[in-house]
């Protein structure tokens, strides 16, 4: 990873420190001086001439985050900034969780800035609560102090534990009341590794909350044929009521054609064209809605996050993820942005929005001069990136720089432990409200789907 080339700068620089006398405060972190040592090494391209800066009481005192990087990235261009900063990025940053509570709107809050939060305790073991790290630099030359404000982190985890149990509780009665079981299918093909571990999940997921899992696990080599008859073989049996092919498909095989297969009434993915159609329909409605989008837009509204007349921009424009989620913010009334590769000057729309979500599978693409004071960020991206301490050799991160979001956004959702689990359980609310559709089962008031 290219932030091994940062670290002797940081000592270099943790050197120069001592050697002025100066020591570092708490927070003392490698990483934190591989900040102070890229800003000062960016206007000047390399260590010598660092040093020589240093001896001045030069402007590190003024350096934040959001000042410091954009020069890095100017001189070392976007991509290897991205690499360079990625442990300062995606170190555990500061934050607290913001308890939450399903659809309470508009109750002003003492988080509101640009958006506004109702809130309410859910439970003292869901809000747990870390010092901001104020990092100090006291040296004879003049050096930093910064007290960093933090933002409130999302839980995706704990929003989707209480859905779960909300759905495990319906299948019960649904048992009970008419003897069907949810069914959900599968559909495997090939060897990806993550494809696997994602399947693996969906099928535990399905397991605690009592809905049946079927799987077919096809070859790599298998012909679209073969996933068609399995598909056509799951569209007939009545004990399932939900299907879903496992993304990215072989490249042999034409994706449109297998997902348009999957009956309409059973497309718990949401991505056969006429519910997508439906979604950007006025007065319309589709059957499903896709599990990532439908998930960032419940914890939303789990949050109390006000949609309704806000900017909000998406970045990513997928048929899975950022289409869609564009699609819901503009149905809850919100007015959008859209961000992709082609856009030429997404920093200054992305600042503008009040609400951003990320989908562009790009690790640390959003920085904290890309989020508006008081923004709500969700962060879709799952990216792995190496990382020896970990025991699986890489750790995953967003598409956002959780540090420096924290230090702008009003709220956030980490990764892992945001939109990821979310959508195993908008996926199994899917399934669940399949069921129900199909045999006719009354939706329960207090019902989640
Ligand atoms: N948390 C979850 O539950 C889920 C997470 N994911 C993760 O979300 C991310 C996106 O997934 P997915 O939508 O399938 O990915 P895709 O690769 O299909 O789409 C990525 C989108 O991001 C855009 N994009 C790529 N790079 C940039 C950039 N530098 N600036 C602006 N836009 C950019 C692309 O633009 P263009 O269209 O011009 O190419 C494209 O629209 C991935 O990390 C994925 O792993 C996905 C599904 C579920
Ligand atoms: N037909 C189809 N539907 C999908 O919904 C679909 C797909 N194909 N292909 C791949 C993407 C990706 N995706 C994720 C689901 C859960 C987590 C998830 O639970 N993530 C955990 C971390 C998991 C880990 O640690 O490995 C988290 O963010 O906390 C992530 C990503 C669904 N996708």
């Amino acid at each position: 990873m290219q932030v091994e080339s940062w670290i002797p700068s940081s000592s270099y620089i943790l050197k120069l420190i001592r050697a002025a006398g100066g020591s570092l405060g708490n927070g003392n972190k490698k990483l934190k001086l591989a900040r102070v040592s890229a800003a000062v090494l960016s206007p000047l391209g390399n260590p010598s001439r660092a040093s020589h800066l240093f001896s001045l009481p030069v402007s590190i005192k003024t350096l934040t985050p959001e000042s410091s990087f954009p020069f890095v990235s100017s001189v070392f261009g976007r991509r290897n900034m991205a690499s360079s900063v990625l442990s300062d990025c995606s170190l555990p940053a500061p934050a607290r969780l913001l308890p939450f509570q399903r659809s309470v709107q508009s109750r002003t809050s003492q988080f509101q800035r640009s958006v506004s939060f109702a809130w309410r305790p859910l439970s003292l073991s869901a809000i747990r609560s870390t010092a901001s790290p104020h990092w100090s630099l006291s040296a004879s030359a003049s050096v930093a102090v910064t007290t960093e404000t933090s933002a409130k982190v999302i839980d995706g985890k704990a929003v989707a534990k209480q859905i779960k149990d909300e759905i495990a509780g319906e299948i019960v009665r649904m048992k009970d009341g008419i003897g069907i079981v949810p069914g959900l299918a599968v559909i495997l093909v090939g060897s990806r590794k993550d494809s696997q571990t994602y399947v693996r999940n969906k099928k535990k997921a399905c397991e605690a909350v009592g809905i049946k899992s079927y799987e077919a696990n096809l070859p790599e080599d298998s012909t679209e044929e073969e996933v068609l008859k399995h598909i056509a073989c799951f569209n007939d049996d009545p004990s399932v009521h939900g299907i879903l092919v496992q993304l990215p498909l072989p490249r042999h095989m034409n994706e449109e054609k297998i997902l348009n297969a999957i009956g309409l009434e059973k497309d718990v993915d949401g991505f056969h064209p006429l519910n997508i159609g439906r979604l950007s329909m006025q007065g319309r409605d589709p059957l499903f809605v896709p599990c990532t989008p439908k998930g960032c837009m419940e914890l939303l509204h789990r949050y109390g996050v006000e949609i309704k007349g806000k900017r909000a921009v998406v970045i990513g424009r997928s048929n899975i993820v950022g289409m869609p989620a564009a699609l819901l913010l503009q149905k809850a009334n919100a007015t959008i942005s859209m961000v992709h590769s082609y856009t030429k000057n997404p920093v200054e729309i992305t600042r503008q929005a009040d609400i951003i979500i990320s989908a562009a599978g790009v690790a640390n693409l959003v920085r904290g001069s890309w989020i508006k004071p008081g923004a709500v960020v969700i962060d879709v991206g799952i990216n792995p990136v190496d990382d020896a301490q970990s025991p699986r050799g890489y750790r995953l991160v967003g598409d956002v720089c959780y540090e420096e979001a924290c230090k702008v956004a009003s709220a956030i959702t980490p990764v892992p432990g945001g939109v990821g689990p979310m959508t195993i359980a908008m996926l199994l609310s899917n399934t669940l409200s399949s069921a129900k559709r199909i045999h006719d089962f009354k939706v329960h008031v207090h019902s989640f789907s």
